[in-house]
């Protein structure tokens, strides 16, 4: 069972007159089996939030636990570790090697983490994702709708048991962000992920078991 629980976490950027609370006491839990979303307008908390959650950034104060071990006091080598062994990133930048063809991208994930997906899930997953006819084009022959869903094959690929998505489906059409949804739905209630979702795409919270609201840095469940 894998969970993901925020105790009264505080993030503030700056000191004097540039101080700036990004996080207030946020209280926040994330269990197995769930697909969380996280809604909130532009500038409210929410990539700081997501970053915190997977150990790229840590809090000025409070506690993040994950599997109940407090990722707050691994050095940083441990929650490098942590993060190649438990968490798929999806991040609003796609992250793809631009030399590498897309095929290759995937290989690229194989040296650096033994995976548990065979071949013939990968097409599947790549079937799934309506990307499989573009395995040999480089980054640079994607459209940016493309390049996100590659990008979101290659976190799903080294199957994590944490799938933390920042604005997964913002360069993708209606019907491709309901499928990269149901995808994303599907994988935490067959698969028991634990995915959290972070964004202000109102069309996708049909599909969240839980929903939490940031505004200004506080954070409220709404569903
Ligand atoms: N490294 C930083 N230094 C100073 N301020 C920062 C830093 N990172 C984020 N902030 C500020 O914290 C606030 C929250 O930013 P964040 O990126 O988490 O918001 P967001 O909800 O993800 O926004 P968007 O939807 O536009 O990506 C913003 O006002 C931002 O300017």
């Amino acid at each position: 069972m894998s969970n993901l629980i925020f105790s009264s976490v505080n993030k503030v950027f700056g000191s004097g007159s540039s101080r700036y609370v990004a996080l207030e006491n946020i209280d926040f839990e994330a269990n197995s089996g769930e697909l969380i979303l996280v809604v909130g307008p532009s500038g409210s908390g929410k990539t700081t939030f997501l970053t915190i959650a997977g150990g790229l950034q840590t809090p000025t104060s409070g506690n993040v636990t994950l599997n109940n071990e407090a990722i707050t006091r691994l050095n940083r080598k441990e929650q490098s570790q942590l993060r190649l062994n438990k968490i798929g990133f999806i991040l609003q930048s796609y992250n793809l090697v631009p030399f590498l063809s897309v095929k290759e991208q995937f290989t690229l994930a194989d040296k650096v983490k033994k995976t548990n997906i065979s071949p013939q899930d990968l097409d599947q997953l790549l079937t799934d994702l309506d990307i499989i006819s573009l395995k040999e084009k480089y980054p640079n022959q994607l459209s940016g709708g493309q390049k996100q869903r590659v990008a979101i094959a290659r976190a799903l690929y080294t199957d994590p048991e944490y799938i933390l998505a920042d604005e997964p489906t913002a360069a993708l059409d209606t019907e491709r962000s309901a499928e990269v949804m149901k995808l994303l739905k599907t994988l935490a209630h067959k698969r028991n992920k634990v995915i959290i979702v972070v964004t202000h795409d109102m069309r996708l919270k049909k599909n969240a078991d839980k929903i939490y609201q940031i505004i200004d840095g506080r954070m409220s469940l709404l569903k």
